[in-house]
């Protein structure tokens, strides 16, 4: 492989809509997962590899980079998308185990993947990226999540610090959803409440998040900022 997409969290929804639409366009994919579904392991043999890690484990994630490095010669792009979607526990023993967790998917993980992986992206020619998908809950929380929106706050951070580290080299970029697909988690009356809170009152479906990415991937002048694909939720 060369010039391979490497996405975190394939197994469902956004993860695996990335996964499939780099392949429709011809690219190499390395997925990585945690917990292998049916849905990812249909596409094991097409040009996608997939690579398991807990991304709460840094030992994972070094076998990872040991893993992708026989896979591939170098990297086109790194899409962070991986995360831990729970709300904040009122149980304050619990909701410090829930921030270790949620610091170790959303801020260590890209930030140890990033370094590991820079000599990857930095041996191909042409644009590279780097994309965090953060949340428009980093900038406004809501409050029952706030560990969460915290530590995708830090991702959004993060997105600074690399884009003036890895320049001129490497784009780095956020893209910030927000109601792209609800979880079923989400009841009616929820879902209710999130749209009317959302200018375009829908959803953005998982397409809007993939147009994103090829957007900034495609665009050689933007690096070190946040593209909100929220149909206007921040404003709402
Ligand atoms: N869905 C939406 O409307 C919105 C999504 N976003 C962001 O978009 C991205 C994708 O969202 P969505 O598809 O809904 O996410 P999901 O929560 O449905 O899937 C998240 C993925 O991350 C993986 N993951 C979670 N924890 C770990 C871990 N410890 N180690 C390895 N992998 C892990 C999951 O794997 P496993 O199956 O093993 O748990 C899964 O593949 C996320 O970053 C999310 O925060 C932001 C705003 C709105
Ligand atoms: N990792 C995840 N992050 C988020 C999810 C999810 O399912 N997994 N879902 C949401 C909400 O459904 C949002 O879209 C609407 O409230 C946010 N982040």
């Amino acid at each position: 492989m060369e010039n391979a997409i490497f996405i975190t969290g394939c197994t469902r929804r956004i993860g695996l809509h990335l996964t499939k639409r780099f392949l429709d366009e011809g690219y190499d994919v390395i997925a990585h997962y945690r917990k292998m579904t049916p849905e990812l392991e249909v596409y094991k043999n097409r040009n996608t590899v997939v690579i398991r890690a807990d991304l709460t484990s840094p030992k994972d994630i070094d076998s990872m980079v040991d893993q992708l490095q026989r896979y591939t010669r170098s990297l086109r792009a790194i899409i962070h998308n991986a995360s831990f979607y729970e709300k904040t526990s009122d149980d304050l023993s619990e909701a410090i185990k829930q921030y270790q967790t949620f610091f170790n998917v959303h801020m260590l993980a890209p930030f140890l993947i990033n370094h590991k992986f820079y000599p990857l992206l930095t041996r191909g020619e042409g644009p590279r990226d780097i994309i965090h998908i953060t949340d428009t809950n980093a900038q406004n929380p809501d409050k029952r999540f706030c560990i969460y929106s915290s530590t995708k706050a830090g991702l959004e951070n993060l997105t600074k610090s690399f884009a003036k580290n890895f320049a001129p080299q490497v784009k780095v970029n956020s893209i910030a959803p927000g109601p792209i697909v609800f979880s079923k988690r989400e009841s009616e009356e929820q879902r209710k409440a999130i749209l009317a809170k959302t200018l375009l009152k829908k959803e953005g479906g998982m397409e809007s998040v993939f147009q994103a990415v090829k957007g900034i991937m495609n665009n050689d002048f933007i690096t070190g900022t946040c593209v909100c694909v929220d149909g206007g939720r921040s404003l709402g």
